[in-house]
């Protein structure tokens, strides 16, 4: 960052990889003294992204900084997902769960937050620094023996959560404090939605919220495909009926809360032209083996997969899988698009999908196949409200 002679704004960076480090603590320190040292004149202004819990480590003693980053790392190893992780990281720490507001009272807090959580819960996101935590001991022993962790608990983390109980951030501490979320992924498809429109697409966002096994939301988004390509070519065939009950259920499955998959249907109907449905939100990649790849360029594999296993008949289909932040797991790409002709396109190329999936090497396919011309490239785009997922379908 550039800044002028003398500036007053100080820059700190830190937490490497995503684990909170020593500079981070450095940080931390910095942020909590600024905060401590305000009076009732004064309005703190603080924004929150996603990766905010390693960015703001502060553990409470006797905890210390390599006790919190193994208890972490275990955690996330052992399949803890961000909503465990964090209780845990809030009650072990100074600031998270709140504590960044109290240490500022009696100042005014004003929160501008984005969104990296599906269902923007403002007290997960980075741990919510300026939302009281209402979580209690019970709720962290309960997550630590279920990863079987709380046997092997530092004699610290024991203390700290015995005085957790009768010391909590309270949501009493609260009340200064406007916890406002300025980027979502909802709005992020809301802009993507415009886009699409002005190209002359009927789009529907159907949900903010998809999360689940890479593998079922694949599936859920090649029996999307096949239903409402039955509604936008008709005549809508037994086959497709059955297929429909089939995406019903696996929505059921998937929890979806927000899903509006009947209105997008009945869109679909009324467009009889080329239409763009809009997903967001975050599938888990459970990694078998040790390829290279990330969630989207998996999804976009797979679901190029599910679309080739049968014909779609007199329509054209492209689906889009890309990380808002520009880079998709451990690789250089935001994503990857794909048409239902991948897989025997691939073939005739030598590449086989499944060995590939088989590996979660989906980069590697990616960069062999057509010379890479399927990745999506953004540059990193400095903000991060999860995955978006675009399926455009137009009639022959
Ligand atoms: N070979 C792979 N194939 C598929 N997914 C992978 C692979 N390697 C890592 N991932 C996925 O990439 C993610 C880790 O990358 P990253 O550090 O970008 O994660 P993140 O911080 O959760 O992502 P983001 O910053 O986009 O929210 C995890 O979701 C992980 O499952
Ligand atoms: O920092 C964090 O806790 C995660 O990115 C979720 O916001």
């Amino acid at each position: 960052m550039l800044l002028k002679p003398h500036s007053r704004v100080q820059v700190f960076e830190g937490a490497e990889d995503n684990l909170p480090d020593r500079d981070a603590l450095r940080a931390a320190v910095a942020i909590r003294q600024l905060a401590e040292g305000l009076t009732a004149d004064d309005l703190l202004l603080v924004l929150i992204s996603g990766g905010g819990s390693a960015l703001l480590p502060a553990p409470i003693p006797p905890v210390t900084l390599e006790e919190k980053q193994t208890l972490t790392k275990l955690l996330a190893a052992r399949g803890a997902n961000i909503q465990e992780l964090n209780t845990i990281r809030k009650a072990l720490s100074q600031l998270k769960g709140g504590g960044l507001a109290q240490a500022a009272y009696p100042a005014q807090v004003v929160s501008l937050i984005l969104s990296d959580v599906v269902g923007d819960p403002v007290e997960v996101i980075a741990s919510g620094p300026t939302v009281a935590s209402v979580h209690s001991v019970q709720d962290c022993l309960h997550i630590l023996n279920h990863y079987g962790l709380r046997a092997a608990l530092p004699r610290s983390v024991k203390t700290v959560l015995a005085q957790s109980d009768s010391d909590p951030h309270g949501p009493h501490s609260c009340g200064h404090v406007l916890n406002v979320i300025i980027g979502s992924n909802a709005l992020a498809l809301a802009e993507a939605q415009r886009q699409a429109e002005a190209l002359g697409y009927r789009a529907v966002v159907l949900s903010a919220a998809i999360q689940g096994d890479v593998k079922s939301v694949a599936r859920f988004y090649g029996l999307l495909t096949r239903v409402a390509g039955a509604h936008l070519t008709p005549p809508v065939t037994r086959a497709s009926v059955e297929e429909e009950a089939q995406l019903w259920e696996l929505a059921a499955e998937l929890h979806l809360p927000d899903l509006q998959l009947k209105e997008a249907l009945e869109a679909v109907v009324e467009a009889g032209g080329p239409v763009c449905l809009l997903a967001g939100g975050e599938p888990t990649v459970q990694l078998q083996g040790s390829g290279k790849g990330g969630r989207n360029q998996e999804l976009a594999l797979r679901v190029g997969a599910e679309l080739g296993q049968r014909p779609l008949g007199p329509l054209e289909v492209l689906f889009l899988s890309g990380g808002t932040d520009g880079q998709d797991g451990p690789t250089e790409a935001a994503g990857a698009w794909v048409v239902p002709e991948l897989a025997s396109q691939a073939a005739a190329e030598g590449l086989d999908v499944a060995a590939f999936l088989s590996r979660n090497d989906s980069h590697t396919f990616f960069r062999c196949f057509r010379g890479g011309a399927h990745l999506l490239h953004t540059g990193l785009t400095g903000t991060n409200v999860m995955d978006a997922h675009l399926l455009f379908l137009r009639p022959r």
